[in-house]
């Protein structure tokens, strides 16, 4: 704990008291974690203003004269909704609300998902990171059914946070590992890193592919190949 973060004055910006909460509760809070049990009604609006005053101090940095460039006037603001609301949203937002049905006709049989459009930003330099997602699942009679916009609902969710793609792909399985319970679980996603292309390197063409398997999918080398080959199809 730093600290600054170890006494909270009642008045200290909105972010130590966040972060205090985060360090009694002895939790991490990563760019890729997700820190919404510990924001209190009203402080994602606090939240804004701060990083918003902090991209001020950012252009001023810059050398950006913010009050007589008309276009760069309100970057602030913006560059700090962006963020708070839109990009790395996943961090800030509880889990969407995911609807279980049991699998009362014991379906087990291989179904993907896919291809779920991924975008999500790296956390080195909170480039883009714009790619795609699929899901295979292959449920037990114990298993739960989960609506079809659901895997997309919580690919956002996870994605829409600073990470790197390992990392990515890792929590969306131990995710729907948790809500789905199948017997195997397979993932795939291939993404454009805009680190790579827009700067660094400046290599346009490459791109990652990752992917994790899960149970059945990890032994059975026939169900794999089936997975890969019927996506594959559709890449
Ligand atoms: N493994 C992994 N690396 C990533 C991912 N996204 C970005 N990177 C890489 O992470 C590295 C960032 O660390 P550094 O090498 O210290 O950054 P840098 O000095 O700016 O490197 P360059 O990008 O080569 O200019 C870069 O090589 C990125 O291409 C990802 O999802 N997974």
């Amino acid at each position: 704990m730093s600290e600054s973060d170890s006494t909270v004055p009642v008045k200290s910006p909105v972010s130590q008291r966040i972060r205090y909460r985060l360090h009694q509760a002895q939790r991490r809070f990563h760019a890729n974690d997700n820190i919404a049990d510990f924001i209190e009604d009203g402080e994602m609006a606090e939240l804004l203003d701060e990083v918003q005053e902090k991209m001020v101090g950012v252009l001023q940095s810059l050398v950006i004269d913010t009050d007589n460039d008309h276009n760069t006037q309100d970057t602030a603001r913006r560059v700090a909704k962006m963020y708070l609301n839109e990009v790395f949203r996943g961090r800030y937002v509880a889990q969407p609300a995911v609807t279980e049905f049991p699998n009362v006709e014991h379906l087990n049989e291989l179904m993907i998902v896919g291809p779920i459009t991924v975008r999500s930003a790296c956390s080195h330099h909170f480039c883009p990171i714009i790619g795609k997602l699929w899901i295979g699942i292959l449920p037990n009679q114990h298993s739960n059914l989960i609506g079809l916009s659901k895997y997309a609902r919580l690919a956002e969710w996870v994605m829409s946070r600073p990470q790197i793609q390992e990392e990515a792909v890792t929590q969306m399985a131990d995710l729907l590992q948790s809500k789905v319970n199948p017997d195997g679980l397979a993932i795939v996603m291939e993404a454009d890193h805009f680190c790579m292309h827009w700067r660094g390197v400046k290599d346009s063409d490459s791109k990652m592919i990752n992917s994790v398997m899960r149970g059945i999918f990890l032994k059975d080398t026939h169900l794999r190949l089936e997975f890969l080959s019927l996506i594959n199809n559709k890449r």
